[in-house]
């Protein structure tokens, strides 16, 4: 089993991939845009829960990982909490996930800078201003599309170990120099991060309009979301913290 997922990673069945994450990712953007930004979810203050300090986001998605965690959830390498600290261990059987990926980078975790560009910058142009009282579902959808954009950015891992094995010649000189900007200007394909971009507005055009049975009305009524707050997620975050991974596991490719 092993194995066999192990001789399915190429780059084009990993570009695969990542354009299927696109849309869970949309979805996750449309689904928080129907809250309005309910900022109590947020404030430290407002949650007052008894033995918990921090915001109720906090609470929901340090409580969820810990469901997770005993669920087996970290046990697959493609998955990484936001809360390592403390995590409880499994509680289920091991599955033989496939060992794709070099140990030492394996472990390479950037869920601390997702947070921080989730809440200081993707929320504020996704979210319009206003208070409805739906905190904890809020913070459900906060959860969910968290997990799906570190999902896809970590998945930059993957991407990574099939380049250098696909061109080991081509990253061991770069590697063993430390040659940040030689390494990231090998594994960057413009052309395909432009297709990426447009795909994803295009997408979010089409998955955030309202559908009638009317076809004549189609895409001229009132949208979910702003279509281009997900292009931008994508051209100044989602791309390029793919890459800071990308390069991040490769200067440690040979350790
Ligand atoms: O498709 C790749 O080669 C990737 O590494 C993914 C990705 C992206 O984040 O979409 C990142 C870097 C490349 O320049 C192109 C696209």
């Amino acid at each position: 089993m092993a194995k066999a997922e192990e001789n399915v990673y190429t780059l084009a069945s990993l570009r695969e991939h990542l354009i299927r994450q696109e849309d869970t990712i949309i979805y996750g953007l449309i689904e928080r845009a129907k809250f309005p930004s309910n900022s109590n979810t947020y404030d430290d203050k407002y949650a007052q829960i008894p033995g918990f300090s921090g915001s109720l986001v906090e609470f929901v998605v340090k409580n969820a990982e810990d469901v997770q965690a005993k669920a087996g959830r970290y046990t697959n390498p493609k998955e990484h909490p936001f809360f390592p600290e403390n995590l409880p261990p499994s509680n289920v059987p091991s599955y033989p996930f496939s060992q794709f990926l070099h140990p030492g980078p394996a472990s390479i975790n950037i869920n601390k800078s997702i947070w921080k560009m989730y809440f200081q910058d993707l929320l504020p142009l996704l979210a319009t201003s206003g208070d409805d009282g739906n905190y904890a579902q809020t913070a459900a959808a906060d959860l969910s599309l968290l997990q799906a954009i570190s999902s896809r950015i970590h998945y930059g891992k993957f991407v990574a170990e099939v380049k250098f094995r696909d061109a080991p010649q081509d990253y061991e000189p770069l590697i063993r120099a430390k040659d940040r900007e030689g390494v990231m200007k090998l594994l960057t394909f413009t052309d395909v991060e432009e297709t990426v971009r447009k795909r994803v507005e295009k997408k979010a055009t089409v998955f955030g309009q309202e559908v009638s049975l009317d076809s004549d009305n189609d895409g001229n009524g009132k949208r979910k979301f702003d279509p281009t707050v997900a292009s931008r997620l994508y051209k100044n975050w989602m791309i390029p913290l793919t890459k800071e991974i990308e390069v991040e596991y490769l200067l440690r490719r040979l350790d």
